[in-house]
């Protein structure tokens, strides 16, 4: 197995010193034993709800769901898929809020393994360096890739850009409609969920999270 990057020590480190790492138990296994224990798996809760695995439609849908939780939709659990980030000397002297709205998010309800659809917003006051803008997005998007709750992905992201930014003025906010809430349970097909994580003076100074919390507001 190849060595994790610098960035993704460094995150791995900080969400754990700060207890907001997902709820582990590592298994040392590679990826293709991995989805064909999970492709195993799969066949056998199929085949437990009556369907028909010789159907033509079904024969490859075990096969398909290892490989999409592995690959896919979990791989944000692996910190090898972490993305290469790309930080820019601040020589602009930047010193006012840059802020990337509605970014698109698809996670999973880790209580229900069924979709969370929202999008999320980030800003961060730059202090020494700042961030290639698409991987904010990237960073957003491997967090998503983990079975999860709302508050716990906010937070995650958050910490991320903190420890690679070396600044703690970061803000992050996400609305998603989850589809345990939307699709079954409550059935409630409208709702949104909102959290908001705030750090620096995103947190301590009224006008810069008024300045960061109005920003939400333009859609
Ligand atoms: N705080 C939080 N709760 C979540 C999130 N996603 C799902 N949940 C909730 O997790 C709870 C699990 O509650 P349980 O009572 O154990 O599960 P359940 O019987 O399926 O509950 P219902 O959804 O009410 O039918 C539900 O209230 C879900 O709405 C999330 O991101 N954050
Ligand atoms: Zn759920």
């Amino acid at each position: 197995m190849s060595e994790l990057s610098l960035e993704a020590q460094k995150v791995k480190t900080a969400l754990e010193q700060k207890n907001l790492e997902t709820p582990l138990c590592r298994v040392a296994m590679d990826n293709r034993e991995r989805k064909a224990k999970i492709e195993a798996h799969f066949r056998e809760i199929m085949q437990l709800m009556e369907l028909d695995l010789s159907d033509d439609s079904l024969v490859e849908t075990p096969r398909r769901v290892a490989k999409m939780y592995v690959d896919e939709i979990f791989s944000g659990l692996d910190y090898h898929n972490f993305p290469k980030i790309t930080l820019i000397e601040n020589k602009m002297q930047v010193d006012e809020m840059i802020t990337v709205r509605d970014i698109t998010l698809t996670s999973v309800c880790e209580h229900h393994f069924v979709t969370i659809d929202g999008k999320a917003t980030v800003s961060y006051i730059p202090k020494s360096s700042v961030i290639g803008l698409s991987k904010i997005n990237r960073i957003v998007e491997f967090f998503s890739q983990r079975p999860q709750v709302q508050e716990r992905l906010t937070q995650q992201i958050l910490v991320a850009l903190q420890t690679l930014l070396g600044t703690a003025h970061v803000a992050v906010s996400i609305d998603a409609t989850h589809y345990c809430v939307k699709a079954r349970g409550v059935k409630d097909a409208t709702s949104i969920t909102t959290t908001t994580s705030l750090g620096g003076g995103f947190k301590t100074n009224p006008s810069t999270r008024q300045e960061f919390l109005r920003s939400l507001k333009h859609y």
